[in-house]
């Protein structure tokens, strides 16, 4: 059985998976960190040298893989892994799948954190309005597309948590909870 974890870049997904992942004394894998390491390369480098659709299609490979595997784990993804049929079906027969959700706000504000250290995750959206600051360009992407991907979101959950001004232990313990009440 595998308890994955979906929603939009930011939302949590690989910081609550370890911890769920520990509190469940399951095997954790963040699927973007396994396909790094396995093409020695960033993501972000990815992008910039073959394509998105290079990504995808290496991300689809490693979902397949993964919830083909026997073993019980917490599977955190990357944000569009719901794009692909084949995808959201995979997660969904391997085991509950849960949706971290925020607002754009909370999830531009963590993405700013994270692009000021080291984690820099790759422009998605080719179009851009003019006379806009970068500010302005990250909302608007990010809203943009969690509009385009929450039918996908919401077609593959089988419970949501909000983590909006939420922490940590707040958003595992919910998690939890809600998990419990699937009767799994
Ligand atoms: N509940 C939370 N409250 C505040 N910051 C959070 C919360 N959950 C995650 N973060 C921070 O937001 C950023 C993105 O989290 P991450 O787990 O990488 O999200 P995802 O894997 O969904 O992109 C990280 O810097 C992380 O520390
Ligand atoms: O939303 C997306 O399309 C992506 C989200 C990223 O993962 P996180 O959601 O963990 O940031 C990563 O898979 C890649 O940069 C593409
Ligand atoms: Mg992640």
């Amino acid at each position: 059985m595998k308890i994955s974890l979906i929603g939009y870049r930011g939302t949590g997904k690989t910081t609550i998976g370890a911890k769920l992942a520990e509190h469940l004394q399951l095997k954790f894998i963040d699927a973007d960190q396994l396909l790094q390491e396995r093409a020695g390369r960033k993501i972000s480098e990815i992008f910039a040298t073959d394509g998105e659709a290079v990504f995808r299609q290496l991300e689809a490979d490693l979902i397949h893989e993964l919830t083909n595997s026997p073993e019980s784990l917490v599977l955190s993804t990357g944000g569009g892994v719901i794009l692909r049929p084949e995808n959201r079906a995979a997660l969904q027969s391997a085991g509950p799948v849960v949706w971290l959700k925020a607002t754009p706000r909370t999830i531009c504000t963590r993405l700013r954190l994270d692009s000021a250290t080291a984690h820099q995750r790759p422009a998605l959206l080719a179009e851009t309005k003019p006379d806009q600051t970068p500010e302005q360009q990250m909302l608007y992407e990010v809203t943009t597309l969690l509009a385009r991907r929450e039918p996908f979101y919401q077609e593959t959950a089988s419970l949501d948590v909000t983590t909006d001004e939420r922490d940590e232990a707040q958003i595992v313990r919910e998690t939890l909870e809600k998990l419990a009440d699937l009767k799994i």
